[in-house]
């Protein structure tokens, strides 16, 4: 009979994948405690609904010994139930510092392992990370969009743990007899998220009289979930606003400015427009909302947005005014 922490967790996870559309089921193995009780409890849940369950580790090779740290990984998923455990290996390069290109590469790993459309990969976020990643939002004033945390269900990205307690993921590798991994980095006052975790957060807790990283958890469902339906009217506003491949500015007008600013957003995003500000996006829905004649708004990527006969078109940089 397994102990209390490893039951809970084996039943979070099988009321998780019990609803969903899977042939082919993955745990994202890292080797500390979220992803090795995660593991524990996917093989277990995944055995019964008679599936399989692989489990991928990514080696970044960044800090010394990461292959060494990785094979251990992987034996460990394979003592707790895993099916079978592969080591990707990937070369961390690109923009945007070493912990994004780490994060895109680990991701592209992840999805590249998979071979089946319906198949999910399971992370190990718990409930601390979601109400981390909403602080961070918050802090940032980053908008609602970041305030909604993470998904649980974003294929083929699946977190079961979303609503679990990192402290329940630690008793059950205990109760397992797991050792996990302590990143290094985990500790290091450096990382804003670090600090978040051991400082800001524990202090939150006391002054607030406890119960803050549920909270900010339950926040982020809320939020998530008025996300998803004025996305739905955006993308509704959208379709009623296309003319050609122009923007009709007298229906974006008529419409309220928090949907009126997500149906330009999609808009310029499919364009291309990347690393799209707060602000760029404001002056693109003046030239509908603000009408009073105003230039075009230069963004980035080469591409100018301006109104002309009623219109909100994207021109490149080059042939704007012919
Ligand atoms: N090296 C790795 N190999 C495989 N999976 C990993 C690895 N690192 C992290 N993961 C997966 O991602 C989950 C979250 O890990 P962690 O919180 O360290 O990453 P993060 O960078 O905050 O995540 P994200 O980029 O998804 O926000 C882990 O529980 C695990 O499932």
């Amino acid at each position: 009979m397994a102990d209390r922490a490893v039951v809970a967790l084996r039943r979070v996870v099988r009321e998780f994948l019990t609803p969903l559309e899977c042939g082919e089921l993955a745990v994202a193995v890292s080797g500390g405690a979220d992803s090795l009780a995660l593991t524990e409890a996917t093989a277990h849940a995944g055995h019964r609904l008679g599936l399989a369950v692989r489990a991928l580790v990514v080696d970044h090779g960044l800090q010394e010994g990461s292959a060494q740290v990785a094979s251990d990984a992987a034996a460990l998923a394979r003592k707790l139930g895993a099916d079978s455990a592969e080591v990707l290996t990937v070369a961390v390069t690109g923009s945007g510092g070493p912990e994004a290109a780490a994060r895109r590469a680990r991701y592209a790993a992840l999805r590249g392992a998979l071979s089946r459309d319906d198949a999910l990969v399971l992370l190990g976020h718990t409930r601390d990370d979601q109400a981390e990643t909403v602080l961070l939002g918050l802090g940032r004033g980053s908008g609602p969009r970041s305030v909604a945390g993470m998904r649980r269900l974003d294929r083929p990205w699946g977190r079961p743990l979303l609503d679990v307690p990192r402290s329940l993921t630690r008793q059950a590798c205990a109760e397992l007899g797991a050792k996990p991994w302590e990143d290094p980095h985990n500790a290091d006052p450096r990382f804003t998220r670090v600090r978040l975790r051991n400082e800001v957060l524990p202090l939150l807790e006391d002054v607030l009289n406890g119960g803050v990283s549920a909270a900010l958890a339950r926040t982020a469902a809320q939020v998530r979930e008025d996300l998803e339906a004025l996305d739905a009217l955006a993308d509704e506003l959208l379709a009623e606003a296309r003319d050609g491949a122009g923007l009709d500015a007298a229906v974006l007008a008529a419409a309220p400015p928090a949907l009126r600013r997500r149906a330009l957003r999609t808009w310029l995003l499919e364009a291309g427009v990347r690393d799209l500000t707060e602000g760029h996006l404001r002056s693109v829905d003046a030239l509908a909302g603000d009408w009073r004649g105003q230039g075009g708004v230069w963004l980035p990527g080469g591409l100018v947005a301006g109104r002309a006969h009623g219109r909100l078109a994207l021109n490149s940089r080059e042939t704007k005014g012919e």
